[in-house]
């Protein structure tokens, strides 16, 4: 029987990264852009605001008229128009005059401040408005300046940013009523076994639902990619081997999961040899996902995903996540990384680098993290619970409560320039 070669993460991670390849850009309607990646860097072509305006609703006034007014000696100013948000007077503010001005609207010429309505007195004298002041007001007070938010030419956003509420506001003030995004890679996915039902099935005794394809098709929309479904497929090598060339056809990276072990109906590597794909690595020295393997064929990547819920998981998170970003041009592919502190003893000793399902939550002011459910590659039950893969190196004799530990989170967007990274000395290949 074959002996398997494992390798180090890092080093099955630059493999795959070997691959990477840029997206092109599209451009589609802003109502649909929430969540994709920017295809261009976000430059403004105006200033905001682009005239000066009042923030508050009140009077625009000159503050010079104002330099002698005191609660004792108010001082009387005439209300020349009234212009709420939109409106522009046409009436330039003249000594002692005001016009009414509502927030958002434009400071009317000749004004350099405007006083709140409630720090005045309005009075109505026949058919003239008047308001009574009674302190100074600073020429700037109360005016939101032309530029003040956003300056003309400013690099707000680069390229390969994921586009979020506040983003996408940005979009819409200047104009993007079509947005410039990078083109989702498409990721085929085929769930491999014979003992495979689908969600729809009654359960039969041996047989199991395929739980996999569902919770990869998943991960492929949260990395921020397009999933391209095909059947599930029973352990058969030829229409396996037709499944996946179709696929390759058809999408940019694919994804099976399940068959690349050593067993006798694990046909994955069988089927590499007949397709011609040149297996990168097949095995690493991690748990779980030990035996995650990816092939290249030409410049497409065949993911072979453990059919271990946990392992598949996890092989997804590590290898093909990056390749994800990476094609949206972001500049940090990889999980976002963080220090957190157990809550929990973790006393197994580790010969493997080993990724634990664990949830990180906030306790006051640090980051702190414990592992959820059964650490075992075959569970399914607690990858519903981790928002984490917390990182036990190989070669480490446990680790206890208050020890602090990398964690790799998965539903943080700001990701990192590289990868998690193993201190070898110490851990077992
Ligand atoms: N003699 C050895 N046996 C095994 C080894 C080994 O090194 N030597 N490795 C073990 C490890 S570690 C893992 S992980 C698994 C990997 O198995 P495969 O990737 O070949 O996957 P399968 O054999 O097809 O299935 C494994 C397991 O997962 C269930 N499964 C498969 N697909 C799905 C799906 N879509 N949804 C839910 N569950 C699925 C399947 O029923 C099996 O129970 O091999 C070990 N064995
Ligand atoms: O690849 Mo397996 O999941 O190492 O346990
Ligand atoms: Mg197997």
């Amino acid at each position: 029987m074959e002996r398997r070669r494992p390798i180090w993460v890092k080093d099955a991670i630059e493999k795959v990264m070997e691959w990477k390849r840029l997206g092109s850009v599209e451009w589609i309607s802003i109502n649909e852009c929430d969540n994709r990646f920017l295809g261009e860097p976000l430059i403004s072509d105006h200033d905001v605001p682009h005239f000066d305006r009042s923030p508050y609703d009140g009077f625009a006034i000159r503050s010079e008229d104002t330099l002698n007014a005191t609660s004792e000696n108010p001082v009387c100013f005439e209300v020349i128009d009234e212009i709420g948000a939109g409106q522009v007077s046409p009436l330039k503010v003249s000594q002692f005059q005001a016009i009414r001005i509502m927030t958002g609207a434009a400071l009317p010429q000749g004004a350099d401040c405007v006083i709140m309505l409630e720090l005045v007195k309005e009075e109505q004298q026949e058919n003239k408005k008047t308001i009574m002041i009674k302190r100074k007001v600073k020429t700037g007070e109360n005016v939101s300046f032309k530029g003040e938010d956003v300056k003309k030419g400013d690099r707000l956003i680069p390229k390969g940013t994921i586009i979020t509420p506040g983003v996408k506001a940005l979009l819409a003030t200047f104009g993007y009523s079509r947005v410039p995004v990078i083109k989702k890679p498409i990721i085929g996915v085929i769930a491999t076994g014979s003992e495979l039902l689908d969600v729809d099935e009654p359960l039969e005794h041996g047989k199991i639902r395929n739980s996999n394809g569902y919770m990869i098709e998943s991960q492929i929309v949260r990395a921020g990619a397009e999933v391209r479904k095909y059947e599930n497929r029973a352990d058969e090598i030829k229409s396996l081997c037709t499944a996946i060339e179709t696929a390759l056809s058809e999408c940019d990276y694919i994804i099976t999961t399940g068959g690349v072990s050593v067993g006798d109906y694990d046909y994955l590597p069988e089927i590499y040899k007949r397709l011609g794909a040149n297996v990168l690595f097949n095995k690493i020295a991690m748990r779980p996902g030990s035996v995650t393997t990816v092939a290249n064929l030409n410049d497409k990547l065949l993911f072979g995903l453990s059919g271990n819920p946990s392992a598949c998981y996890v092989g997804f998170e590590l290898y093909v996540r990056p390749i994800i970003r990476f094609w949206l041009h972001s500049e940090k592919p990889y999980l976002t990384k963080a220090k957190a502190t157990l809550r929990t003893d973790f006393p197994k000793p580790n010969p493997f680098n080993r990724f634990v399902r664990s949830r990180v939550t906030f306790d006051m002011d640090k980051l702190v993290v414990e592992p959820v459910g059964l650490d075992k590659s075959n569970v399914v039950s607690s990858i519903a619970w981790a928002n984490c893969l917390m990182v036990i190196p190989g070669g480490t004799r446990g680790y206890k409560v208050g020890d602090a530990v990398d964690v790799l989170l998965f539903e943080d967007q700001t990701g990192s320039d590289e990868p998690w990274i193993e201190i070898h000395k110490s851990s077992k290949l």
